[in-house]
């Protein structure tokens, strides 16, 4: 079936992820002020900008965890910057994983219980079979039944992607996924989430101060933030 690219009231039909004059701040100076982008399905977008430019905070925004003053933000056609924090939430689940720059993996749970629980979370089925093939492709196949304190910091990070996108999510975010990484590994992160997300048909938004990656990306948004 061909999607019409047409705009109904101002909302783009095939936008994965659509952000509308959204102005946003913390009691002092704008943060944001109408600030607008548009990532179509499957896109790969980066957002870059030095500490304290506000990479966080559009985070934040575009997973329903804080609403803006004022301004639209639409994942799918669905609002999330609007409406109470469970309708929120459901949106986040159905559409939004996040690979934060601290993992966040369970502890207490294997790798394999890891990409479980994530997918139980998000409504999704997940059978072993998926979760062994996943993390095949990951390259940490043999880590299936590891806590995460027995990985290298390298396969932590690939589990954490890897329960990113077990739970098949339209949009994949990274949070400064090769900030403490040296040039060739930085370059190796960036090659895999691009490839993934490409393979598993997932849009891509990596927040980084790292201009490394820029050349990575056809598409990149600058980030100023507020003047100190
Ligand atoms: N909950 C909050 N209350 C007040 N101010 C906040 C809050 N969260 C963030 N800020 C402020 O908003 C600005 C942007 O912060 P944010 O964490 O979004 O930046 P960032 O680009 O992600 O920085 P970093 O790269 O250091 O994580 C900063 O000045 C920060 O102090």
């Amino acid at each position: 079936m061909l999607i019409r690219a047409v705009g109904l009231g101002g909302v783009s039909v095939n936008a994965l992820l659509q952000i509308d004059e959204v102005s946003h701040d913390f009691g002092g100076p704008a943060l944001f002020h109408n600030f607008s982008m548009t990532l179509p399905m499957g896109g790969q977008c980066l957002l870059v900008g030095p500490s304290g430019s506000g990479k966080s905070t559009l985070i934040n925004l575009i997973c329903g965890f804080l609403k803006p003053r004022s301004g639209e933000i639409r994942i799918a056609g669905e609002a999330i910057s609007q409406g109470a924090e469970a309708a929120r939430d459901a949106v986040r689940k159905r559409h939004v994983a996040v690979v934060f720059q601290s993992l966040r993996l369970v502890s207490a749970l294997s790798v394999a219980g890891n990409l479980q629980l994530a997918a139980r979370l998000a409504g999704r089925a997940a059978s072993q079979t998926d979760i062994a093939l996943l993390l095949d492709e990951l390259g940490i196949g043999e880590k299936a039944n590891a806590r995460p304190h027995q990985l290298s910091q390298g396969q932590a990070q690939r589990a954490a992607v890897a329960r990113a996108l077990i739970a098949r999510p339209s949009l994949l975010i990274a949070d400064e996924p090769t900030s403490a990484l040296d040039d060739a590994n930085a370059a190796r992160v960036a090659d895999m989430l691009l490839r993934l997300a490409s393979d598993h048909g997932t849009g891509l938004l990596v927040a980084t101060h790292d201009v490394r990656l820029r050349p990575f990306f056809d598409k990149a948004i600058a980030l100023e933030g507020v003047p100190a």
